[in-house]
């Protein structure tokens, strides 16, 4: 499925008039499309839609017009004073019905009856923060106890990056003109848009245009995951060097190691700290477990670079980071790693904390990914987690650029970013916001990249499946989603595996 930027939708918008579609054909086809899916979804008895004065108001009068022929009691709120264009004629056209215009003064009263809100006021026009007489709006759209279906956008979101400054809409239901709007999927515009829905408003193929960000769904990854060719062994299948955990910290290093075994590597290596060792080589059965030399806390310390180099020149990739604990130690055997390994390299938990104030990832030449929460990509940009939530898209891009790397941006919602490229993750699910997750993320990454893939596709491709296996155990177990525990994706990431590599999207 398509997402577009405001910008990328006004290019393709414009390209099909030249193409002799007019924007009225285009705005009757959204508006009627949006009627139709929420008449069959709210079945409402009666509405009122809010509409602004652009074309995202236009939308809203046709919504209007067809809920009226539908038979649904129609009251419409048109901000503005004088409309022209389309937009003029979709609201003379509901006049010409009849159908009841209200004053702002008397919206309250009107929410008071409806049992669904069309949220038409404001669109991809949008950027920045509402004006305080739209913000008033919004807040009563957001007090109404009916159900909202959103025109293209929530009200307030930012269509092009899902920032929200200041009031924005909570949606029901939003339904995009013909592609998903960027900011519908992206955090927090995800959460104000509600389920996200797309239809067809007759633009033709050939006025699409290239999108600068695009939804990582099974099908835009299809042919892109490695098969082991013969001849065979357990190194060429991939092998992948796993730095992590510390003596306190035994179970980040278990999960890692698992979810690289599960993705396919052929063979893996854990270096940990030494007292954690023992422990972990009883637990990691198919594993090379090697003990590094530790500090007075039990993390690896003073001696364990070279142990990690020695074993890194096999390895097809590292992965550094999970429980290794943050510290000086910690700082200079990252920043060794970072330095000195040429294989591909994933930096994790307190590997990245363990980077902030460094620009030993700017100078790498070779490969690298972060995999951050908020939490972590903020200590290392030198912003708070809140700064990072409120414009994801913008900071992982800025972070890649920074530190010329890909950056895999944790949430609901990850995003992967490289250079000009970014993804949005589709399969991400809140069954994964409990301990533990992450570490099997970075070992399932690690594994792609020992099998060859570049960062992006790596990083793209682990997100995928890690989301999937959520669903898959929930689809399984019919448990609730807070039920999952880490360990419980490992089982499941074998199907979803074989799902990517059958190219079957996911029903
Ligand atoms: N291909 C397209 O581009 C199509 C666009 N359509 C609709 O058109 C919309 C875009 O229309 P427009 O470009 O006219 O823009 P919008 O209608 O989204 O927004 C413009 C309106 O928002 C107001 N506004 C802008 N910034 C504001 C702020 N900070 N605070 C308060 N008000 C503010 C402006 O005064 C103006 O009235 C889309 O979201 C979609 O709903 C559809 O008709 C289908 C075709
Ligand atoms: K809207």
């Amino acid at each position: 499925m398509r997402l577009y930027t405001a910008e990328e939708m006004g290019r393709a918008d414009r390209a099909a008039q030249e193409m002799g579609i007019s924007g009225r054909v285009l705005m009757e086809r959204a508006g009627v499309g949006m009627a139709s899916l929420a008449l069959e979804r709210f079945s409402p008895r009666r509405a009122v839609a809010v509409c602004g004065g652009g074309n995202n108001g236009g939308d809203g009068f046709v919504v209007a017009r067809e809920l009226h022929r539908a038979g649904v009691e129609v009251e419409v709120l048109a901000t503005r004073e004088e409309y022209r264009g389309d937009p003029e004629a979709n609201l003379r056209a509901l006049k010409g019905l009849g159908v009841r215009m209200i004053r702002p003064e008397e919206l309250g009263v009107s929410l008071g009856r409806a049992d669904l809100v069309v949220d038409a006021l404001l669109g991809t026009g949008f950027s920045g923060e509402v004006r305080e007489r739209e913000a008033a709006l919004i807040r009563r759209i957001n007090a109404s106890p009916a159900r909202v279906l959103a025109v293209d956008v929530p009200s307030g979101v930012d269509g092009s990056t899902g920032e929200v400054r200041g009031e924005a809409v909570r949606a029901d239901l939003t339904v995009c003109a013909h592609a998903l709007k960027v900011g519908c999927v992206i955090s927090p515009g995800r959460e104000h848009a509600g389920e996200v829905a797309a239809v067809d408003i007759g633009l033709p193929s050939e006025a699409e245009v290239e999108p600068s960000v695009v939804l990582n769904d099974a099908a835009s990854l299809a042919g892109l995951i490695p098969r082991t060719a013969e001849p065979a062994h357990k190194y060429s299948a991939g092998a992948l060097l796993v730095v992590a955990g510390s003596r306190a910290m035994t179970g980040a290093a278990v999960m890692t190691v698992a979810g690289a075994q599960r993705a396919g590597c052929g063979i893996v290596f854990l270096v940990t700290a030494a007292g954690a060792a023992p422990l972990l080589d009883a637990r990691l059965t198919e594993a090379i477990v090697e003990g590094a030399p530790e500090d007075a806390e039990g993390h690896m310390g003073e001696g364990a670079l070279e142990a990690v180099l020695g074993r890194a020149g096999r390895a097809s990739a590292v992965v550094v980071g999970p429980g290794i604990g943050v510290g000086e130690g910690g700082r200079r055997l990252v920043e060794g790693i970072v330095r000195e390994v040429e294989a591909p390299v994933l930096l994790d938990a307190d590997a990245i904390t363990n980077l902030s104030g460094s620009d030993a990832l700017a100078a790498r030449e070779a490969p690298a990914v972060i995999t951050p929460h908020a939490g972590e990509l903020g200590r290392l940009m030198g912003a708070g987690a809140r700064e990072i939530s409120a414009s994801r898209l913008r900071h992982a891009r800025e972070a890649a650029a920074r530190h010329g790397c890909c950056v895999l941006l944790k949430g609901s919602d990850t995003i992967i970013a490289e250079g000009e490229k970014a993804a949005v993750n589709p399969t991400g699910h809140v069954a994964l916001a409990t301990a533990g997750t992450g570490d099997v993320l970075s070992g399932v990454i690690g594994a792609l990249l020992s099998r060859g893939m570049g960062a992006y596709d790596a990083a793209r491709a682990g997100a995928w499946a890690h989301g999937r296996a959520a669903r898959l155990w929930l689809r399984e177990t019919g448990w609730p989603a807070e039920s999952l525990i880490a360990t419980d994706l490992l089982p499941h990431l074998p199907r979803a595996f074989a799902e990517l590599l059958e190219g079957r999207p996911p029903r």
